[in-house]
């Protein structure tokens, strides 16, 4: 599913009222329906005191004509206009005008009025700013919004929470509406997926509200979600007459005293996500333990006992997953130089694979075109430097991508796999797993799909959605804090059962 900018989004609105032939205020109303309806079904009549709050702008006028639909639906509303500019929009207008004839009459909201009470049990809307936002709400505005998320009510945002700017991060954290449940038209918002800001989404649902499906295809947009169906379309069925040499042999390079474990993990996940032959590449005080642990896994055992200085591998592997628990003994960075001269297809680099990378620039020159990088945020920070917002952290990874033509899986609640100009945003996991060695994992899974032959772009998406539907599998057994690594590896198998289960279609009444 694509994510659309706020330019986009006007884009596709201008479009639909073309070729549709209805007025901007028709677009209103089916908004204002989806919103009703959505409430409705849920309510069915119960009684309960809504109070909207409607800014002057499209977003208000959305507010407005909800209210007027509740109304005529004998729901107890109160609606309050927040007068915050006097530059109201035209359809706003139509819909106060419209709420009047109904003979509801807001009551208007300035700088210098009392806030009017909220109960526990009032449902709040918020329909104060939209994506139309474009600077810091002033400073009463801020202070309603404080006020509404200190009520004990359950607040419904309209589209977007308000306060929450499309390109930036917050101007003032505080000045956000904390939504319980978001009801945004069309398409999700980045917003909504990125660490500073997806705080103030609790639950989210997109309202299909008829703009123009084409004009929605054909768009290029600089993020996508990654979900399920998007996800087959990349799948790679096994067929009959395969073979173990069909799926490749990965090499799984890490490891040193007291971290064997972390290769231990990355290499039985790239055996269980489906590689034919997995060899780990360790120092001696791994031999034993990964030999009599995993049977599956050979073992090349290199000179040193306690960490690697040698990462020669004696054959051509199909690809090399390299990093975790490796150390940086000043000998294994200079053997991870020679491997990254060595080896010309892409690899997978995690933990510190690229903890070594700043500290030797010439190294990152090295690195194979398509390679994928598996940073959590510390380690992205010593790549790309540091950050004043999500959106500007996306940036910079987006350039250091299109600089070294590599790609690079942000760890996160919603991970985003960034190759050059686009990301793509994970929907799968929990956060049950922020567990050691949960990474280990993900390396050997991405690891297991290159080897099998996926594209490496696909290789890190679907990796990284398998992986967080492991996790989600283990936590419905586990609870999120019982969860562990292993846990996730020992769902890889439900994860891909349950990938591609015909899902049921859920049928209207
Ligand atoms: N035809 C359409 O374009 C549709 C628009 N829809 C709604 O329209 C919304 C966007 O509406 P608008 O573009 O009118 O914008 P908003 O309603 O989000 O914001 C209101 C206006 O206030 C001004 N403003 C921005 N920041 C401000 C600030 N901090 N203090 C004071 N004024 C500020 C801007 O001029 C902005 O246009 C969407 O989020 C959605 O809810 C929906 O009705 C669906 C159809
Ligand atoms: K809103």
């Amino acid at each position: 599913m694509k994510i659309f900018s706020a330019h986009q989004i006007y884009e596709a609105d201008k479009f639909t009222i073309e070729k549709q032939q209805i007025s901007s205020d028709e677009l209103m109303e089916r908004a204002a329906t989806k919103l009703f309806e959505w409430i409705h079904s849920r309510l069915r009549g119960t009684s309960v005191n809504i109070q909207l709050f409607c800014g002057i702008g499209n977003n208000g006028g959305d507010g407005m004509a909800l209210a007027r639909i509740l109304k005529e639906n004998e729901y107890a509303i109160q609606v309050h206009v927040v007068n915050y500019s006097e530059k109201r929009s035209k359809d706003f207008l139509l819909n106060l005008e419209r709420l009047k004839d109904r003979k509801v009459w807001p009551d208007f909201i300035n700088s210098d009025s009392t806030f009017p009470e909220i109960a526990p049990n009032d449902i709040v809307v918020d329909a104060l700013f939209g994506i139309g936002l474009n600077r810091s709400p002033d400073t009463w505005v801020g202070n309603l919004m404080k006020y509404i998320n200190a009520s004990k009510a359950f607040v419904l945002s309209v589209d977007i929470p308000s306060g929450l700017p499309m390109h930036r991060g917050p101007w003032d954290p505080s000045f956000v509406i904390r939504a319980n449940y978001v009801l945004s038209f069309q398409v999700p918002k980045l917003v909504f997926f990125l660490p500073q800001t997806g705080i103030y989404v609790d639950q989210w649902e997109i309202l299909d509200i008829g703009l123009d499906k084409e004009f929605l295809n054909k768009a290029d947009t600089d993020f996508e979600l990654i979900d399920r169906e998007q996800m087959l379309s990349v799948y790679k069925p096994r067929p009959k007459f395969s073979h173990k040499g069909t799926y490749g042999h990965a090499v799984i390079v890490g490891g040193s005293y007291g971290k064997i474990g972390a290769v231990h993990l990355a290499s039985r996940a790239c055996l269980q996500s489906g590689a034919g032959l997995v060899t780990a590449l360790v120092p001696q005080c791994g031999y034993l333990p990964l030999q009599t642990a995993v049977p599956e896994v050979m073992v090349l055992a290199k000179d040193r006992e306690k960490e690697l200085s040698n990462m020669e591998i004696p054959f051509k592997p199909t690809v090399v997953g390299v990093g975790m628990g490796l150390g940086v003994h000043e000998e294994t960075v200079s053997a991870m130089g020679s491997l990254l001269k060595e080896v010309k297809s892409p690899m997978v680099i995690d933990a510190d694979g690229l903890n070594i990378m700043p500290k030797h620039p010439e190294m990152l020159q090295e690195v194979p075109e398509l390679s994928i990088l598996t940073p959590h945020p510390k380690e992205l920070e010593r790549l790309v430097g540091p950050w004043k917002d999500d959106f500007e952290k996306l940036d910079k990874v987006k350039a250091f991508s299109q600089k070294h033509h590599v790609i690079i899986v942000i760890k996160g609640a919603h991970t985003i796999t960034v190759f050059e100009e686009k990301g793509y945003v994970n929907t799968t996991g929990n956060p049950g797993m922020a567990t050691a060695g949960s990474g280990d994992v993900l390396t050997g899974m991405i690891t297991a799909l290159i080897a099998q032959g996926y594209e490496p772009l696909h290789a890190a998406t679907f990796g990284v959605y398998l992986h967080g539907l492991a996790g989600d599998m283990g936590a419905s057994q586990k609870g999120y804090e019982a969860l562990t690594a292993s846990g996730i590896l020992e769902n890889i198998g439900n994860a891909y059962l349950n990938f591609l289960r015909p899902q049921e279609v859920e049928v209207k009444e």
